[in-house]
């Protein structure tokens, strides 16, 4: 199932806060319903959000270009601005509306109309790009996997997180392609219940056993030995190897560590973020109370009480078993073999 899809100079998002009661795709046309449908998580997942934002900035250009050349620019700009602002912490988002300006500013001199029509082709080659890592990080990661293997996974980091083909489902999908998945146990992952709503869906649609569980039976289930891997994906990894990911990750990796089970971060590439030196420094968005005291719009908790809604924690680099990239597997010393596979990957690029 495609989170996201382009037709016709209109952007149509799947509504993942209505999954899986409802598959309602909103037609989008305006880039600030874009930055509200990333705020409210209606798209959701670093890859998904970035290539959702690749593609507001068409609609941004396309609007703007009704204005005079100046106008254009101003407003391709505030565009850019609003859209790297909807959510702080996956980097993929920053990345794509980076990697977008560079493009228009590439064909600045031809006009806004040669702008919109290049942001548009940059837009669907990030997704097609996306499919293609996905495949890669699948292939690779699904080698590491032992026949039968008894995988937990937290949140989705799915189809639905990136542009069809997944991260950490994607070395599930492949594993079980090569027929070494026993069962897949997807943690809740409260408060938005991402596993229960979102990895169940998607996993039962393609007939890839998945077992759900309370994030807090996950730490049983591994003293019980019932568990072989953990898998999970990433919204920004650290220069030195540090993961963010959504909150419940870094209690998982402790746990790993504890019970001597694999822990493994499957993410593309563009997920790396060498400029950000260590997990600290990676900004941790905060959201609503209202997202931990009612579930499902229905009040949990009594009026009054206070709630932190951490969306993402910081696993250190040193619980991480390896970081399963397009480019192959990256093993301790993260931070050290990263900055390797940039620079291998720069000079391939010719950077
Ligand atoms: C393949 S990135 C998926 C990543 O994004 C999720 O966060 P959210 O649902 O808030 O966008 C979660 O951290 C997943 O691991």
């Amino acid at each position: 199932m495609k989170p996201l899809y382009w037709k016709e100079g209109a952007l149509y998002l799947l509504d993942q806060t209505l999954l899986p009661h409802k598959v309602h795709y909103l037609r989008l046309t305006d880039y600030r319903d874009v930055v509200a449908a990333i705020k409210r998580l209606s798209v959701r997942g670093a890859p998904a959000i970035g290539v959702a934002a690749a593609y507001a900035l068409v609609l941004a250009a396309q609007e703007a270009a009704k204005s005079s050349l100046q106008i254009f620019w101003e407003k391709l700009e505030e565009a850019a601005s609003a859209l790297a602002a909807a959510r702080p912490t996956a980097v993929n988002l920053q990345w794509a509306v980076r990697r977008q300006m560079k493009v228009a500013a590439r064909h600045r001199e031809e006009g806004p109309e040669a702008v919109v029509a290049a942001l548009e082709r940059e837009a669907r080659a990030m997704q097609e790009e996306d499919v293609r890592t996905n495949r890669a990080i699948g292939a690779y990661g699904a080698a590491l996997l032992p026949f039968r293997a008894r995988v937990l996974t937290h949140c989705n980091a799915g189809s639905l997180a990136t542009c069809g083909y997944g991260t950490a489902l994607g070395v599930i999908r492949a594993a079980h392609a090569a027929g070494k998945i026993a069962m897949v146990y997807a943690d809740e992952t409260r408060p938005l219940l991402q596993g229960a709503r979102l990895t169940t869906w998607e996993l039962l649609q393609e007939g890839i056993p998945v077992t759900l569980i309370t994030d807090s039976t996950a730490g049983y289930l591994m003293a019980r030995g019932e568990i072989d891997a953990v898998i999970v994906g990433a919204d920004r990894i650290a220069a030195n190897g540090d993961v963010a990911n959504k909150i419940g990750t870094y209690t998982l990796a402790v746990l790993a560590r504890h019970h001597k089970i694999p822990f493994y971060v499957a993410a593309p590439f563009s997920t790396v973020d060498l400029e950000t030196p260590k997990g600290e420094a990676i900004p941790i968005e905060e959201r609503g109370e209202e997202e931990v005291t009612h579930c499902g719009g229905v009040r949990i908790a009594p009026e009054g009480v206070k709630a932190r809604n951490f969306a993402f924690d910081v696993t250190p680099a040193e619980l991480i078993t390896a970081i399963i990239t397009e480019r192959g597997v990256v093993y301790p010393p993260l931070g050290e073999n990263l900055r390797l596979f940039a620079q291998h990957q720069r000079e391939e690029e010719g950077d």
